[in-house]
């Protein structure tokens, strides 16, 4: 499972949650502007804007997971299994393979509305990468200070929808999860009011009730509505610290312990690592399930007019802070 979010202080913030049983080997890599992306079906792009992400890097080719861009545009891929169907390469469509979606939009994508401008020449196809990293199915959310959209391509085609909420987890589609929110309309922040009958006096006993039906487990729809609801009631100052603590603070509502979530037998997903990306400064923030310590890669302390990756693998060991 996985769960992505956005969120909005003096600065814009996007960074999602990687839930698996295995990591691929990911890294901190940044894409300087003059590294040549030989995109698969259309032509090698020489210069492009500077690209901030975690990937697995093979074959000296940067397999985004979730990215910004040096414009404030961020961009990330969740399971979407058993849902996602990609089609097949159209000459008269920009065909774009799944698996460089990522460094695709945000190389020439500023802002959601340039997004939704390419998307609409955009022929995502299920071209793998090689054999040994076949096709993922996948779903996408794009988002920038002022607006987020989720992007699914099913089996009748590709779906762009508006992302009110700015959160995306995994199954059900994006309408479904959506949909299901309504079932959720009458939870609050605030203490509830008595409306269970007339003439029954009911208390509230505890601090918290007003969310009680907020739902607890591990499934993606539920997930997609407890993050929802987090980051939508999120309240905290503007700083720098603060927001990035809020930040994983609202996807710590959906981090997955080990052994919870069994996926075959004595295997278990785990929140593998947690990102947070400043888009206006550029900064990858990140936490991994052994280091809660955050570390961050800045992209503006890189030459970001190279052609060369600049990798940065993650720091996974706990730095206790021993006071004595
Ligand atoms: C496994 C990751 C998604 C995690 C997730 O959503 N878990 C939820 C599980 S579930 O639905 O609830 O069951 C996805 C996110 C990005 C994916 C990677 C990126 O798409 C980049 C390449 C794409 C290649 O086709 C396959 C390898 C790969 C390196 C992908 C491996 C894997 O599918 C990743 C790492």
């Amino acid at each position: 499972m996985c769960t992505a979010a956005t969120y909005k202080t003096k600065d814009f913030y996007f960074g999602r949650t990687l839930d698996y049983e295995f990591s691929y080997g990911d890294e901190i890599t940044i894409t300087p502007r003059n590294y040549a992306f030989d995109f698969r079906h259309t032509s090698t792009c020489n210069s492009h804007y500077a690209i901030i992400g975690m990937a697995h890097i093979a074959g000296n080719y940067p397999l985004y997971y979730d990215a910004i861009n040096e414009k404030g545009l961020g961009m990330a891929g969740l399971n979407f299994v058993g849902n996602a169907v990609y089609a097949e390469p159209d000459d008269s469509k920009e065909n774009v393979a799944q698996f460089e979606f990522i460094p695709y939009i945000l190389s020439k994508c500023a802002s959601v509305s340039d997004a939704k401008n390419l998307l609409a020449k955009i022929n995502l196809t299920g071209t793998p990468f090689s054999d040994k990293l076949p096709t993922a199915g996948l779903h996408w959310i794009i988002a920038d200070k002022n607006e987020s959209i989720t992007v699914e391509s099913v089996a009748d085609g590709l779906h762009i929808y508006d992302n009110p909420v700015g959160v995306l987890t995994n199954n059900p589609p994006f309408e479904t999860q959506m949909f299901l929110l309504n079932n959720y309309m009458s939870l609050s922040a605030k203490q509830p009011q008595n409306t269970f009958a007339n003439g029954l006096t009911l208390n509230s006993y505890s601090r918290g009730m007003g969310a009680i039906g907020l739902p607890g487990d591990l499934s993606s729809a539920s997930r997609f509505v407890r993050v929802a609801f987090t980051k939508m009631n999120s309240i905290s100052g503007e700083s720098e610290n603060e927001s990035v603590s809020q930040f994983f603070h609202i996807l710590g509502s959906v981090d997955q312990q080990r052994g919870c979530c069994e996926v075959s037998k004595g295997k278990y997903e785990i929140t593998i690592y947690t990102s947070c990306c400043n888009a206006a400064k550029g900064i990858y923030y990140y936490t991994t399930y052994n280091n809660h310590q955050i570390s961050a890669v800045d992209m503006h302390r890189e030459n970001l007019d190279g052609t060369e990756l600049i990798r940065y693998p993650l720091i996974t060991e706990q730095q206790i802070n021993f006071q004595n």
